[in-house]
């Protein structure tokens, strides 16, 4: 790694959680994808979800498709696929995934908890057994959406609860499944993956790392700023960026790039996600900055992750110069559009490639 005043070079990242969704959507963000990482896990809440191999094959050559339309070079961007776990999901369609040299995890979304989650699990230990069982033989990560959707748990303590009442048992029955909790939010959530014994890692979104929750109601209420698992206090927010720039190799980079029509986000009842796919690296840099850290980039975005995958580190080099990038305050999105995180500020780092 590179730093000057000027500039920092790092090896090329990888994005470990991603939503690339499908048909128009796919087509507007995919390129945003590809010019800044090498590979990304790539979410499977569709409707229906990705829930086969046969269905990620299938989603994956849609992805290369749209690349190639969006006029970026299909081979410079690797999607790693992800099978969305259901209570149908049987030992055998784990055995074909592991064997597979396309489908890297599998994911939980607890019923309920986030964007197209109604297909997930109800009860984890009780609905899986046979297909946990099998990712923990083979060596299959499960991604974890760490919330507890008990509508009497309070939102802001969802993920807390969910440590205790799903993490600790799931890790006590399966002590070798790979695990990632995704998308962390908590002091709580860091300190477990601190302490926690076996294979166990977490992504950190660049808007974790950026904003406390007082960013949704900054003199009045800021839907693009809603997201789930919620921003946080920011005594929390503190902890995650001490875990991002720390020593520990269990963080790596996962934007949770989230895209919803910018009609959808300003409604009445608005999705949840934050888009971030266009400036992931300049929003990362930032938060690194503000933590005097930028020597710690690279591994949290470019080295911690494939270890963790067991994935080969990428070869190639990015570049981020100290020039201001100013946010566009939306984005075309097939006949809609997309509003980006932070639309209309300026930061002070550009990809320059
Ligand atoms: N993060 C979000 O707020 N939304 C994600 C789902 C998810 O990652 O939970 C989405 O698919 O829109
Ligand atoms: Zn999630
Ligand atoms: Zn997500």
């Amino acid at each position: 790694m590179l730093i000057t005043d000027s500039a920092i070079t790092l090896i090329q990242p990888d994005d470990w959680h991603l939503h690339l969704r499908d048909e128009e959507a796919l087509q507007a963000v995919v390129a945003h994808s590809a010019r800044q990482f090498r590979r990304a896990i790539v979410m499977p809440n569709l409707r229906p979800p990705v829930a086969t191999v046969q269905e990620a094959e299938a989603y994956r050559e849609r992805i290369l498709s749209a690349l190639e339309r969006a006029g970026s070079d299909a081979a410079s961007f690797t999607p790693l696929m992800t099978l969305y776990l259901t209570a149908n999901t049987t030992s055998q369609e784990i055995a074909l995934a592991a064997a597979s040299d396309f489908v890297h995890a599998v994911k939980l979304y607890p019923a309920g908890a986030t964007t197209n989650s109604d297909a997930g699990v109800t009860n984890l230990l009780d609905q899986c057994d046979q297909a946990l069982a099998a990712m923990e033989k083979h060596g299959l990560p499960l991604l974890v959406h760490g919330e507890v959707t008990d509508p009497a748990v309070d939102l802001f303590d969802r993920e807390a609860m969910f440590i205790d009442t799903v993490m600790i048992p799931l890790r006590q029955r399966y002590p070798a499944l790979k695990v990632v909790f995704e998308h962390i939010t908590t002091k709580d959530g860091v300190d477990y993956v601190m302490q926690a014994e076996g294979p166990i890692a977490a992504t950190i979104t660049a808007h974790h790392l950026l904003y406390n929750r007082n960013a949704i109601f900054t003199g009045g209420i800021r839907p693009h700023y809603y997201c789930l698992p919620v921003l946080k206090r920011e005594t929390h927010r503190q902890a995650l960026l001490a875990a991002a720039t720390s020593e520990s190799d269990r963080f790596f980079l996962g934007t949770d790039s989230a895209p919803h029509a910018k009609g959808l986000k300003e409604h009445s009842c608005g999705c949840a996600g934050c888009y971030t796919a266009l400036h992931a690296l300049e929003l990362y840099a930032t938060a690194f900055e503000q933590a005097g850290r930028l020597d710690r980039l690279e591994a949290f975005a470019s080295l911690n992750g494939p270890a963790f995958y067991g994935l080969p580190v990428n070869t190639e080099t990015v570049t981020l110069e100290r020039k201001a990038f100013e946010i566009p305050f939306a984005l075309p999105y097939g006949a809609t559009e997309l509003v980006p995180l932070a639309a209309g500020e300026t930061l002070d780092w550009s990809f320059a490639g």
